[in-house]
């Protein structure tokens, strides 16, 4: 508080939000539906729970599980589809936290203004990754973090997975040669006998994707895997070189095995590159170089950014988890999920000593004058209080 309200006391006391609908994603189905709901009962809320449909295994675990240990009154969880997500939708929420697709996410937001209901919308998108020149044997550690971080993931079905790698032209075709070595170590062959490998969710996701290399264009782009097993709804990991811009794979978020390796003259290109599109989720950089680091950092926007690795980000909580412009709005993890879950309500306390005349009618010159000198310079506020003790002391005697 200004000198000129002394005494006084501004303090900030978080308070919960009241009833909280989480409506979560499958690819990882048990944090992304508990992590958000841990922060809103740590705040003090109650909350609503629906898991995803998609992977019914997990969604009747945490619905037959959670009510043995913990109170229903506070936390329930209910199992459904669309449809009984556009039912609760239809509620009045105090809260709504939304893990999933843009696509459904703009139908959140939509519901959500009905009531004027915050969201935090935690969306997909394309993460880039960016390769720079690095040594041979940082080259190697590089190329098992972008294969574990595209495929190591469920497959490419993660948010914060490698959607494309952004590289030198001079470098692609050792990069493409060092990417299948690694590959073939950590899944296998090729079909049938990949190892390690996730299945692509579902039926609709299976042909969402393998659609993607429908287009000629970007089937003749393909220089590695590109087979799939309907029955099994698997598909190979695929790495493509160059694909058009134009086409669906490097317009839509991939969130499946396949990875467009894009060629530039200069590395730095990468930046404009990114900036041509919606700002990531994430962007991952593999590059020593400090001054590249700092540029990153200053002329991309991003969710996050990590340097020299692949996704980890996910699990340091004490950093904000979350997407900027179309990957999203809001953040949790740690603390972050705390203050995303409660209202921060603005406390300010007086006491009846000290009275300052001039800030009532009847005003005069003298008074405005006053006030916008005790604005300007605070230490004015320190005399009125030292005059004002005086008074005090004057009358007390
Ligand atoms: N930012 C993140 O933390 C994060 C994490 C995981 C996944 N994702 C994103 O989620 C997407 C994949 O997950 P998904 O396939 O489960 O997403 P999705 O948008 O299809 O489904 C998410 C949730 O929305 C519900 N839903 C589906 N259609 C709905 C409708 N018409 N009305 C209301 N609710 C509806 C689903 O039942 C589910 O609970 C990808 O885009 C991925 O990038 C983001």
């Amino acid at each position: 508080m200004p000198l000129l309200f002394f005494p006084a006391r501004a303090e900030v006391l978080p308070e919960p939000l009241g009833l909280v609908l989480v409506l979560a994603s499958w690819n990882f189905p048990i944090s992304l539906a508990l992590d958000p709901v841990i922060g809103a009962i740590s705040a003090g809320n109650t909350v609503v729970l629906k898991p995803s449909e998609l992977s019914p295994a997990s969604s009747s675990f945490l619905a037959n599980t959670i009510p043995r240990y913990l109170d229903s009154a506070a936390l329930k969880v209910i199992e459904g589809g669309h449809d009984a997500a556009e039912q609760l939708l239809q509620q009045k929420w105090d809260k709504i936290f939304f893990t999933g697709s843009s696509r459904v996410g703009r139908i959140i937001m939509a519901a959500a203004a009905n009531h004027l209901t915050p969201v935090t919308l935690e969306l997909g998108g394309k993460c880039p990754t960016i390769l720079d020149s690095l040594s041979i044997s940082d080259l190697e550690v590089a190329i098992k973090r972008i294969v574990g971080g595209k495929w190591g993931l469920c497959s490419g079905q993660a948010c914060i997975g490698i959607d494309y790698v952004l590289v030198e032209e001079k470098f692609a075709s050792i990069l493409v040669e060092l990417l299948k070595k690694c590959i073939k170590a950590f899944f296998g062959d090729s079909m049938p006998n990949l190892k390690n490998l996730c299945r692509i969710v579902s039926k609709s996701h299976f042909d969402r994707v393998s659609n993607l290399l429908g287009d000629p264009r970007v089937a003749a782009s393909i220089v590695h895997g590109g087979s799939w097993d309907e029955q099994n709804l698997m598909i190979e990991p695929t790495i493509l070189l160059d694909p058009p811009l134009d086409a669906d794979i490097m317009s839509e978020e991939i969130f499946g095995p396949l990875l467009p390796i894009i060629t530039l003259n200069k590395i730095e290109e990468s930046i404009e590159f990114i900036n041509l599109r919606p700002k990531p989720l994430a962007i991952y950089a593999f590059t020593k170089n400090e001054r590249f680091k700092k540029k990153l950092l200053s002329e991309t926007s991003s969710g996050s950014i990590t340097f020299n690795d692949a996704v980890v980000q996910f699990v340091a909580d004490s950093l904000p988890f979350g997407g900027v412009g179309q990957s999203g709005f809001g953040r949790y993890h740690g603390k972050y999920s705390f203050d995303t879950f409660s209202h921060e309500k603005a406390v300010l306390q007086r006491s009846f000593y000290l009275e300052l005349e001039p800030r009532y009618p009847p005003w005069n010159d003298f008074k405005l004058d006053f006030i916008k000198l005790a604005y300007k310079f605070d230490y004015l506020g320190l005399l009125l209080l030292l005059s004002g003790l005086r008074r005090i002391f004057k009358r007390s005697n």
